[in-house]
Protein backbone atom coordinates (compact mmCIF):
# COMPACT_ATOMS: atom_id res chain seq x y z
CA UNK A 1 0.00 0.00 0.00
CA UNK A 2 1.61 3.32 -0.87
CA UNK A 3 1.35 5.62 1.95
CA UNK A 4 2.03 9.42 1.89
CA UNK A 5 5.37 9.51 2.60
CA UNK A 6 6.69 7.22 -0.45
CA UNK A 7 4.76 9.39 -2.79
CA UNK A 8 6.53 12.56 -1.38
CA UNK A 9 9.46 10.89 -2.39
CA UNK A 10 8.18 9.90 -5.66
CA UNK A 11 7.18 13.06 -6.10
CA UNK A 12 10.24 14.40 -5.30
CA UNK A 13 11.83 12.45 -8.37
CA UNK A 14 9.00 13.75 -10.75
CA UNK A 15 9.25 17.04 -10.05
CA UNK A 16 13.49 17.03 -10.21
CA UNK A 17 12.76 15.33 -13.40
CA UNK A 18 10.40 17.83 -14.73
CA UNK A 19 12.90 20.63 -14.01
CA UNK A 20 15.76 18.59 -16.06
CA UNK A 21 13.45 18.40 -18.71
CA UNK A 22 12.61 21.90 -18.99
CA UNK A 23 16.34 22.79 -18.62
CA UNK A 24 17.20 20.61 -21.55
CA UNK A 25 14.31 22.23 -23.42
CA UNK A 26 16.24 25.93 -23.46
CA UNK A 27 19.69 24.18 -23.51
CA UNK A 28 21.52 25.84 -26.70
CA UNK A 29 21.17 28.70 -28.40
CA UNK A 30 17.10 28.27 -27.85
CA UNK A 31 16.40 30.09 -24.86
CA UNK A 32 12.69 28.91 -23.42
CA UNK A 33 10.79 32.47 -22.34
CA UNK A 34 10.26 31.83 -18.69
CA UNK A 35 12.40 28.75 -18.54
CA UNK A 36 14.53 29.91 -15.28
CA UNK A 37 11.94 30.90 -13.23
CA UNK A 38 9.96 27.58 -13.97
CA UNK A 39 12.95 25.21 -13.16
CA UNK A 40 13.72 27.29 -9.97
CA UNK A 41 10.56 27.02 -8.70
CA UNK A 42 10.50 23.23 -9.64
CA UNK A 43 13.48 23.19 -7.83
CA UNK A 44 11.89 24.76 -4.60
CA UNK A 45 9.00 22.39 -4.98
CA UNK A 46 11.39 19.27 -4.90
CA UNK A 47 13.06 20.30 -1.61
CA UNK A 48 9.27 20.75 -0.53
CA UNK A 49 8.15 17.78 -1.20
CA UNK A 50 11.67 16.21 0.45
CA UNK A 51 10.98 18.19 3.72
CA UNK A 52 7.39 16.94 3.85
CA UNK A 53 8.60 13.01 3.49
CA UNK A 54 10.69 13.87 6.48
CA UNK A 55 7.63 15.32 8.38
CA UNK A 56 8.40 13.64 11.76
CA UNK A 57 11.73 12.62 11.27
CA UNK A 58 12.95 16.50 11.12
CA UNK A 59 11.85 19.07 13.47
CA UNK A 60 8.68 20.77 12.51
CA UNK A 61 9.44 23.93 11.95
CA UNK A 62 11.33 22.30 8.86
CA UNK A 63 9.00 20.06 7.30
CA UNK A 64 5.64 22.38 8.12
CA UNK A 65 6.76 25.95 8.27
CA UNK A 66 9.81 26.25 6.37
CA UNK A 67 8.31 23.56 3.61
CA UNK A 68 5.21 25.58 2.98
CA UNK A 69 7.16 29.15 2.96
CA UNK A 70 8.84 27.18 -0.24
CA UNK A 71 5.29 26.61 -1.92
CA UNK A 72 4.72 29.79 -1.17
CA UNK A 73 7.95 31.38 -3.05
CA UNK A 74 7.50 28.06 -5.81
CA UNK A 75 4.37 29.24 -6.49
CA UNK A 76 5.52 32.90 -7.18
CA UNK A 77 8.06 31.76 -9.29
CA UNK A 78 6.15 29.92 -11.53
CA UNK A 79 3.56 32.31 -11.90
CA UNK A 80 6.03 34.69 -12.43
CA UNK A 81 7.54 32.04 -15.52
CA UNK A 82 4.24 32.25 -17.18
CA UNK A 83 3.64 35.76 -16.53
CA UNK A 84 6.71 36.43 -18.95
CA UNK A 85 5.17 33.48 -21.57
CA UNK A 86 2.54 36.19 -22.11
CA UNK A 87 5.01 39.11 -22.06
CA UNK A 88 3.13 40.32 -18.70
CA UNK A 89 4.91 42.09 -15.28
CA UNK A 90 6.34 38.86 -13.44
CA UNK A 91 5.62 39.92 -9.82
CA UNK A 92 2.34 42.10 -9.40
CA UNK A 93 1.60 43.79 -6.18
CA UNK A 94 -1.34 42.00 -5.52
CA UNK A 95 0.72 38.58 -5.90
CA UNK A 96 3.81 39.55 -3.68
CA UNK A 97 0.75 40.72 -0.84
CA UNK A 98 -1.09 37.22 -1.12
CA UNK A 99 2.45 35.19 -0.94
CA UNK A 100 3.33 37.81 1.54
CA UNK A 101 0.00 37.44 3.52
CA UNK A 102 0.00 33.91 3.35
CA UNK A 103 3.51 33.23 4.57
CA UNK A 104 2.93 35.64 7.55
CA UNK A 105 -0.09 34.16 8.44
CA UNK A 106 1.57 30.99 8.57
CA UNK A 107 3.91 31.83 10.44
CA UNK A 108 1.97 33.02 12.83
CA UNK A 109 -0.36 30.04 12.87
CA UNK A 110 2.27 27.58 13.56
CA UNK A 111 4.11 29.94 16.22
CA UNK A 112 1.27 30.87 18.22
CA UNK A 113 -0.02 27.00 19.09
CA UNK A 114 0.55 25.30 15.73
CA UNK A 115 -3.34 24.13 15.15
CA UNK A 116 -3.59 22.07 12.31
CA UNK A 117 -6.96 22.68 11.15
CA UNK A 118 -5.52 26.73 10.85
CA UNK A 119 -2.46 26.05 8.76
CA UNK A 120 -3.79 23.30 6.37
CA UNK A 121 -6.63 26.11 5.73
CA UNK A 122 -4.19 29.28 5.30
CA UNK A 123 -1.85 27.18 3.01
CA UNK A 124 -4.91 25.86 0.62
CA UNK A 125 -6.49 29.59 0.65
CA UNK A 126 -3.48 31.21 0.01
CA UNK A 127 -2.32 28.55 -2.52
CA UNK A 128 -5.86 29.39 -3.92
CA UNK A 129 -5.67 32.82 -4.38
CA UNK A 130 -2.27 32.69 -6.27
CA UNK A 131 -3.79 29.75 -8.39
CA UNK A 132 -6.69 32.04 -8.99
CA UNK A 133 -4.53 35.01 -10.32
CA UNK A 134 -2.59 32.45 -12.68
CA UNK A 135 -5.79 31.57 -14.23
CA UNK A 136 -7.03 35.28 -14.77
CA UNK A 137 -3.55 35.90 -16.40
CA UNK A 138 -3.56 33.22 -18.71
CA UNK A 139 -7.40 33.49 -19.92
CA UNK A 140 -7.09 37.18 -20.17
CA UNK A 141 -7.33 37.95 -24.10
CA UNK A 142 -6.47 34.13 -24.78
CA UNK A 143 -8.86 32.59 -27.09
CA UNK A 144 -8.89 28.46 -27.44
CA UNK A 145 -8.55 29.38 -31.44
CA UNK A 146 -5.20 31.60 -31.46
CA UNK A 147 -3.84 30.26 -28.28
CA UNK A 148 -4.23 26.88 -27.17
CA UNK A 149 -2.20 25.87 -25.34
CA UNK A 150 -2.17 29.01 -23.20
CA UNK A 151 -6.22 28.64 -22.96
CA UNK A 152 -5.19 24.96 -21.73
CA UNK A 153 -2.88 25.87 -19.03
CA UNK A 154 -5.70 28.48 -17.80
CA UNK A 155 -7.82 25.54 -17.27
CA UNK A 156 -6.05 23.24 -16.23
CA UNK A 157 -5.02 25.69 -13.35
CA UNK A 158 -8.46 26.68 -12.66
CA UNK A 159 -9.13 22.78 -12.03
CA UNK A 160 -6.34 23.00 -9.82
CA UNK A 161 -7.62 25.81 -7.68
CA UNK A 162 -11.00 23.74 -7.60
CA UNK A 163 -9.38 20.71 -5.80
CA UNK A 164 -7.20 23.09 -3.35
CA UNK A 165 -10.51 25.22 -2.57
CA UNK A 166 -12.37 21.88 -1.64
CA UNK A 167 -9.48 21.21 0.38
CA UNK A 168 -9.57 24.30 2.04
CA UNK A 169 -13.40 23.78 2.89
CA UNK A 170 -12.59 20.16 3.76
CA UNK A 171 -9.80 21.86 6.47
CA UNK A 172 -12.97 23.73 7.82
CA UNK A 173 -15.38 20.76 7.75
CA UNK A 174 -13.19 18.11 8.78
CA UNK A 175 -10.08 19.66 10.96
CA UNK A 176 -7.37 17.20 10.72
CA UNK A 177 -5.84 15.77 13.86
CA UNK A 178 -2.44 16.73 12.87
CA UNK A 179 0.39 17.86 10.11
CA UNK A 180 1.66 14.49 10.18
CA UNK A 181 1.67 12.27 6.66
CA UNK A 182 -0.40 10.03 7.33
CA UNK A 183 -4.09 8.87 6.62
CA UNK A 184 -6.10 8.53 3.16
CA UNK A 185 -6.08 12.31 2.76
CA UNK A 186 -2.36 12.90 2.59
CA UNK A 187 -1.90 9.94 0.03
CA UNK A 188 -4.74 11.68 -2.05
CA UNK A 189 -2.68 14.91 -1.79
CA UNK A 190 0.68 13.48 -2.90
CA UNK A 191 -1.35 11.66 -5.47
CA UNK A 192 -3.04 14.40 -6.63
CA UNK A 193 0.01 16.96 -6.48
CA UNK A 194 1.89 14.51 -8.70
CA UNK A 195 -0.42 15.19 -11.47
CA UNK A 196 -0.37 18.43 -10.64
CA UNK A 197 3.49 18.97 -11.43
CA UNK A 198 3.35 16.81 -14.20
CA UNK A 199 0.60 18.63 -15.94
CA UNK A 200 1.88 21.91 -15.10
CA UNK A 201 5.16 21.21 -16.57
CA UNK A 202 3.77 19.76 -19.57
CA UNK A 203 1.18 22.57 -20.33
CA UNK A 204 4.10 25.27 -18.97
CA UNK A 205 6.29 23.57 -21.78
CA UNK A 206 3.45 23.65 -24.43
CA UNK A 207 2.83 27.47 -23.63
CA UNK A 208 6.06 28.49 -24.07
CA UNK A 209 6.79 26.75 -26.93
CA UNK A 210 3.39 28.26 -28.57
CA UNK A 211 4.47 31.96 -27.77
CA UNK A 212 8.07 30.70 -29.38
CA UNK A 213 6.21 29.58 -32.62
CA UNK A 214 4.22 32.56 -32.92
CA UNK A 215 6.83 35.34 -32.03
CA UNK A 216 9.02 33.97 -34.88
CA UNK A 217 5.98 33.93 -37.30
CA UNK A 218 5.53 37.22 -36.20
CA UNK A 219 9.86 37.76 -37.00
CA UNK A 220 9.35 36.01 -40.16
CA UNK A 221 6.57 38.15 -41.94
CA UNK A 222 7.25 41.78 -40.61
CA UNK A 223 9.27 44.47 -40.46
CA UNK A 224 11.29 44.23 -36.97
CA UNK A 225 10.84 48.16 -37.15
CA UNK A 226 7.54 49.36 -38.88
CA UNK A 227 5.87 46.55 -37.49
CA UNK A 228 4.16 46.63 -41.39
CA UNK A 229 4.57 42.82 -43.08
CA UNK A 230 7.47 42.63 -44.81
CA UNK A 231 7.67 41.32 -48.40
CA UNK A 232 7.93 37.94 -47.74
CA UNK A 233 4.46 37.54 -46.13
CA UNK A 234 3.30 40.21 -49.27
CA UNK A 235 4.53 39.00 -51.99
CA UNK A 236 2.11 35.32 -51.71
CA UNK A 237 -0.65 37.53 -50.64
CA UNK A 238 -0.71 39.53 -53.68
CA UNK A 239 0.09 36.96 -56.11
CA UNK A 240 -3.05 35.13 -54.71
CA UNK A 241 -5.26 38.50 -55.63
CA UNK A 242 -3.94 38.74 -58.32
CA UNK A 243 -4.60 34.75 -59.45
CA UNK A 244 -8.23 35.35 -58.09
CA UNK A 245 -8.64 37.87 -60.85
CA UNK A 246 -8.43 35.10 -63.26
CA UNK A 247 -11.87 33.42 -61.88
CA UNK A 248 -13.57 36.31 -60.08
CA UNK A 249 -14.05 39.77 -62.60
CA UNK A 250 -12.49 42.76 -60.55
CA UNK A 251 -9.80 45.03 -60.11
CA UNK A 252 -7.06 45.32 -57.87
CA UNK A 253 -4.81 48.32 -56.87
CA UNK A 254 -0.86 48.58 -55.62
CA UNK A 255 0.67 51.80 -54.20
CA UNK A 256 4.26 52.26 -54.01
CA UNK A 257 4.71 54.77 -51.63
CA UNK A 258 8.62 56.62 -51.15
CA UNK A 259 9.50 58.78 -48.53
CA UNK A 260 10.74 62.46 -50.41
CA UNK A 261 14.28 62.91 -49.76
CA UNK A 262 14.70 60.71 -47.00
CA UNK A 263 18.60 60.79 -47.35
CA UNK A 264 18.26 64.33 -46.63
CA UNK A 265 16.24 63.77 -43.17
CA UNK A 266 18.57 61.20 -42.51
CA UNK A 267 21.70 63.41 -42.78
CA UNK A 268 19.75 66.24 -40.83
CA UNK A 269 18.38 65.19 -37.85
CA UNK A 270 20.29 60.96 -37.50
CA UNK A 271 19.91 57.34 -38.71
CA UNK A 272 17.43 56.71 -35.37
CA UNK A 273 15.31 59.75 -35.74
CA UNK A 274 15.04 59.05 -39.44
CA UNK A 275 14.12 54.90 -38.25
CA UNK A 276 11.38 57.07 -35.80
CA UNK A 277 9.72 59.13 -39.72
CA UNK A 278 9.73 55.71 -41.36
CA UNK A 279 7.65 54.13 -37.79
CA UNK A 280 5.30 57.43 -38.09
CA UNK A 281 4.40 57.12 -41.62
CA UNK A 282 3.77 53.49 -41.37
CA UNK A 283 1.78 54.62 -38.24
CA UNK A 284 -0.55 57.31 -40.40
CA UNK A 285 -0.62 55.03 -43.54
CA UNK A 286 -2.22 51.88 -41.11
CA UNK A 287 -4.83 54.11 -39.77
CA UNK A 288 -6.20 55.31 -42.68
CA UNK A 289 -6.27 51.15 -44.22
CA UNK A 290 -9.31 49.01 -44.56
CA UNK A 291 -9.50 45.67 -43.08
CA UNK A 292 -8.30 43.94 -46.27
CA UNK A 293 -6.12 46.26 -47.37
CA UNK A 294 -2.30 45.10 -46.34
CA UNK A 295 0.77 47.44 -46.17
CA UNK A 296 4.51 46.15 -46.36
CA UNK A 297 7.72 48.06 -45.82
CA UNK A 298 9.29 47.05 -49.43
CA UNK A 299 12.84 48.50 -49.29
CA UNK A 300 14.10 51.03 -47.64
CA UNK A 301 12.26 54.08 -47.47
CA UNK A 302 9.42 52.65 -49.76
CA UNK A 303 5.94 50.73 -48.56
CA UNK A 304 4.11 48.82 -51.21
CA UNK A 305 0.02 48.93 -50.30
CA UNK A 306 -2.23 46.20 -51.77
CA UNK A 307 -5.59 47.59 -52.23
CA UNK A 308 -8.11 44.67 -53.22
CA UNK A 309 -11.34 45.18 -54.96
CA UNK A 310 -10.57 48.98 -55.73
CA UNK A 311 -10.10 50.27 -59.18
CA UNK A 312 -8.01 53.35 -60.28
CA UNK A 313 -9.87 56.34 -59.69
CA UNK A 314 -10.77 55.27 -55.82
CA UNK A 315 -6.82 53.68 -55.50
CA UNK A 316 -6.04 57.65 -56.72
CA UNK A 317 -8.20 59.11 -53.83
CA UNK A 318 -6.54 56.63 -51.61
CA UNK A 319 -2.86 57.28 -52.48
CA UNK A 320 -3.80 61.20 -52.04
CA UNK A 321 -5.56 60.62 -48.82
CA UNK A 322 -2.07 59.11 -47.81
CA UNK A 323 -0.01 61.39 -49.03
CA UNK A 324 -1.94 64.15 -47.23
CA UNK A 325 -1.38 62.66 -44.16
CA UNK A 326 2.09 62.44 -44.13
CA UNK A 327 2.12 65.82 -45.80
CA UNK A 328 -0.41 67.86 -43.50
CA UNK A 329 0.99 67.20 -40.05
CA UNK A 330 4.62 68.00 -39.06
CA UNK A 331 6.93 65.39 -37.61
CA UNK A 332 8.16 65.94 -33.95
CA UNK A 333 11.21 64.38 -33.65
CA UNK A 334 14.20 65.41 -30.45
CA UNK A 335 12.16 68.31 -30.32
CA UNK A 336 11.82 69.74 -33.19
CA UNK A 337 9.29 69.33 -35.90
CA UNK A 338 10.18 68.50 -39.30
CA UNK A 339 8.03 68.39 -42.70
CA UNK A 340 8.21 64.97 -44.45
CA UNK A 341 6.27 64.28 -47.74
CA UNK A 342 6.01 60.83 -50.16
CA UNK A 343 5.17 60.51 -53.52
CA UNK A 344 2.74 57.93 -54.79
CA UNK A 345 3.06 55.56 -57.66
CA UNK A 346 -0.66 53.60 -58.25
CA UNK A 347 -0.97 51.02 -60.58
CA UNK A 348 -4.48 49.04 -61.05
CA UNK A 349 -5.63 45.70 -62.93
CA UNK A 350 -8.74 43.77 -63.88
CA UNK A 351 -6.80 40.88 -65.26
CA UNK A 352 -4.39 37.91 -63.59
CA UNK A 353 -0.97 38.74 -64.14
CA UNK A 354 2.56 37.75 -62.32
CA UNK A 355 3.04 40.78 -59.04
CA UNK A 356 6.12 41.68 -60.38
CA UNK A 357 4.61 43.56 -63.58
CA UNK A 358 2.12 45.79 -61.52
CA UNK A 359 4.37 46.50 -58.97
CA UNK A 360 6.61 47.52 -62.28
CA UNK A 361 3.86 49.46 -63.19
CA UNK A 362 3.24 50.60 -59.60
CA UNK A 363 7.26 51.73 -59.43
CA UNK A 364 6.74 53.60 -63.11
CA UNK A 365 4.06 55.64 -61.71
CA UNK A 366 6.44 56.27 -58.40
CA UNK A 367 8.89 57.21 -61.04
CA UNK A 368 6.89 59.83 -62.56
CA UNK A 369 6.11 61.22 -59.41
CA UNK A 370 9.41 61.81 -58.33
CA UNK A 371 10.49 63.45 -61.46
CA UNK A 372 6.98 65.50 -61.61
CA UNK A 373 8.79 67.00 -58.59
CA UNK A 374 7.79 64.88 -55.39
CA UNK A 375 4.83 65.12 -52.90
CA UNK A 376 2.36 63.97 -55.26
CA UNK A 377 0.26 60.61 -56.68
CA UNK A 378 0.46 59.69 -60.18
CA UNK A 379 -1.69 57.14 -61.97
CA UNK A 380 -0.90 55.49 -65.50
CA UNK A 381 -1.16 58.52 -67.24
CA UNK A 382 -2.36 60.83 -64.80
CA UNK A 383 0.09 62.77 -62.40
N1 LIG B 1 17.01 55.74 -40.96
C1 LIG B 1 16.93 54.79 -41.90
N2 LIG B 1 17.33 55.06 -43.16
C2 LIG B 1 17.21 54.12 -44.10
C3 LIG B 1 16.69 52.84 -43.81
N3 LIG B 1 16.70 52.12 -44.95
C4 LIG B 1 17.21 52.91 -45.90
N4 LIG B 1 17.52 54.13 -45.41
C5 LIG B 1 18.11 55.30 -46.09
O1 LIG B 1 17.18 55.82 -47.02
C6 LIG B 1 17.91 56.63 -47.94
C7 LIG B 1 17.31 56.49 -49.30
O2 LIG B 1 17.94 57.43 -50.10
P1 LIG B 1 17.68 57.56 -51.65
O3 LIG B 1 17.40 56.22 -52.26
O4 LIG B 1 18.82 58.34 -52.21
O5 LIG B 1 16.36 58.35 -51.79
P2 LIG B 1 15.88 59.73 -51.21
O6 LIG B 1 16.94 60.48 -50.48
O7 LIG B 1 14.63 59.45 -50.41
O8 LIG B 1 15.53 60.52 -52.50
P3 LIG B 1 14.23 60.39 -53.37
O9 LIG B 1 13.62 59.04 -53.14
O10 LIG B 1 14.70 60.55 -54.78
O11 LIG B 1 13.30 61.50 -52.96
C8 LIG B 1 19.37 56.13 -47.87
O12 LIG B 1 20.16 57.15 -47.29
C9 LIG B 1 19.31 54.95 -46.92
O13 LIG B 1 20.46 54.87 -46.10
C10 LIG B 1 16.29 52.57 -42.46
O14 LIG B 1 15.82 51.49 -42.11
N5 LIG B 1 16.41 53.57 -41.55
Amino acid sequence: MLDARTLAIALVVTTLLSALMLQLASYGRMHLPGGRHWVVGLLLLAVTWGLMALRGVVPDVLSVLLANLLIFTAAVLLYAAMAEVVGLPPYPANLRWTAIIGGGGLSLAFFGGAIPMLMIFIVSLALTLLLVMSVRMLLRGATRMEAPARYAMGLWLGLCALILLVRTIGALVHPPASMQMTGPLHTLSMLAAQVIVLGCSLGFALMARETMVMELAQRATHDALTGAFNRYAFDPVGQAALTRLAREPGELSVLMLDIDHFKQINDDIGHLAGDEVLCEVARRIESLLRGGDMLARYGGEEFCILLPATGPAEALQVAERLRLAIASELFMLKGCSIKVTASIGVATVAEAMELKQLIGLADSALYGAKLAGRNRSCGPGLC
